[in-house]
């Protein structure tokens, strides 16, 4: 899987398979309400994800949430299916630990 981006085909494909997602100013994101009692654990969670695949994600905590905004710098800031991959590992890890996707 490497750093190419994804055609507009491509990525309206990927986000059929990815429920809660959606493109924010060039990044492929999610906010996720979680318990604050919870963000510590599914954070860590993330974090061994990220550095397992080499892939980071921006994440945002908020008093109630918490939000995720993927793209690839080494495509020049380009969606590629690295953060479509991330983005599915970000999702299931949620659900793990009882975080819900806001949809938006
Ligand atoms: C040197 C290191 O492998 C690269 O900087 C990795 C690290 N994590 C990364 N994360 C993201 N989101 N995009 C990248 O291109 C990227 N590249």
């Amino acid at each position: 899987m490497g750093a190419i981006p994804l055609t507009d085909t491509e990525l309206a494909q990927a986000l059929t398979d990815l429920p809660g997602w959606s493109v924010r100013d060039g990044k492929l994101t999610a906010t996720f309400k979680a318990d604050r009692s919870a963000v510590p654990a599914l954070y860590t969670a993330v974090a061994a994800a990220e550095d397992e695949a080499n892939h980071h994600a921006e994440v945002t905590v908020l008093y109630g949430t918490i939000g995720f905004a993927l793209n690839t710098h080494d495509a020049g800031g380009a969606i590629t299916a690295l953060d479509t991959a991330m983005a599915a590992r970000i999702t299931a890890l949620a659900d793990e630990h009882g975080a819900r996707s806001t949809g938006r």
